[in-house]
């Protein structure tokens, strides 16, 4: 059998899905074969249209999931923070595979780290989450929206458009392009998406031979730190475009593994925040760890809840930066 990988057609889509090809013939020596999906997102953007009221994340993964349920591939690749929190009919998240760095980067001019740059520098974001943090920190910077491909964004600080932007160290780490990196922001400062750095592999609820052979690439550690990750967003309420950031990591503690946990929900300025972090054991069966990661993500959510979080996420958007918003879009 060859495994046809359904991906969009961006290079750091099809190189995600390379990778995920790449590692199915290695465990398993099938052969594999990528299929490139047009998205609605990706024909948007092609025509250069408006991204005011622009299609939501879900349009770059619903042609991918539309060309598994019709039968076109069996293998569907995300970026997993991508990913709607709720799950989708006949569709399987199989394998969640080892996932990258998760944290945001900066590319600035002149080798400038985010603290270097002169107040008023132009900074370059379409992310809701990475504009309030960074308007957090209080540094005097214009933030910018951005759209396009990594290539793309880069370019605008090359040709001198903007000083800096901020990205996914994942992508770029994908790509070959870290040497760009300028600085790697601290989560302390600036916490990832939930999800930043793993992909999300799927398949067919039915295809159970599929389904078993996509579980070679999971890796529990990585899914439990999604789960409890995911769940913050989803017990927060918060889309894609929310203000929200959260990041989970697998600690060795006395008694065995621990699952650490810490979280952000902003304002859309960054002028009010909730912060919060928490930690579990999650036993020794990995078994055990997804659904440790969703307690813990539950109970973080709860307590960010409980001081006020839903109510920053409901402050009206009139505060924050329209360019910035309007420009949201998942186009990695
Ligand atoms: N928003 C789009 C998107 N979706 C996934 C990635 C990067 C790879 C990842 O986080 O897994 C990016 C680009 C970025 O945020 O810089």
């Amino acid at each position: 059998m060859t495994l046809r990988i359904g991906t969009r057609r961006s290079t750091l889509a099809t190189t995600q899905s390379g990778h995920v090809a790449a590692a199915l013939t290695e465990k398993l020596g099938v052969p594999t074969t990528l299929v490139e999906i047009t998205t609605d997102g990706d024909r948007s953007q092609a025509a250069g249209t408006s991204l005011v009221g622009a299609p939501s994340t879900g349009v770059f993964v619903s042609a991918l999931r539309d060309a598994l349920l019709a039968g076109e591939v069996d293998v569907a690749v995300h970026s997993l923070k991508d990913l709607p929190t709720y799950p989708t009919e006949g569709i399987t998240l199989a394998a969640i595979p080892p996932r990258e760095d998760p944290r945001d980067v900066i590319v600035a001019r002149d080798g400038l780290t985010l603290g270097e740059l002169p107040p008023g520098s132009k900074v370059g974001t379409g992310s809701p989450r990475r504009v309030a943090q960074i308007e957090a920190l209080g540094l005097g910077v214009e933030l910018l929206g951005l759209r396009g491909n990594v290539d793309t964004r880069i370019g605008r600080v090359r040709e001198g458009v903007l000083d800096a932007v901020v990205l996914a160290r994942a992508g770029l780490a994908r790509l070959g392009r870290l040497d760009d990196v300028t600085e790697v922001l601290d989560p302390l400062q600036v916490l990832p998406a939930p999800g930043q750095g793993a992909l999300a592999v799927e398949c067919r609820s039915d295809d159970t031979a599929t389904l078993a052979a996509l579980a070679v690439l999971d890796d529990p550690a990585t899914r439990a730190a999604i789960h409890a990750e995911r769940t913050v967003m989803a017990v927060l309420e918060g889309g894609c475009a929310a203000p929200i950031g959260a990041l989970a990591d697998l600690a060795e503690g006395d008694d065995g593994p621990e699952l650490w946990l810490r979280a952000v929900v902003l304002t859309a300025d960054g002028g009010l925040s909730v912060r919060r972090s928490a930690a579990a054991p999650l036993g020794a069966d990995p078994a055990g760890w997804p659904a440790a990661g969703t307690a813990l993500g539950e109970a973080l959510a709860a307590e960010m809840l409980a001081d006020g979080a839903a109510e920053l996420l409901a402050t009206p958007e009139s505060t924050s930066h329209p360019s910035a918003r309007s420009a949201e879009v998942h186009n990695a």
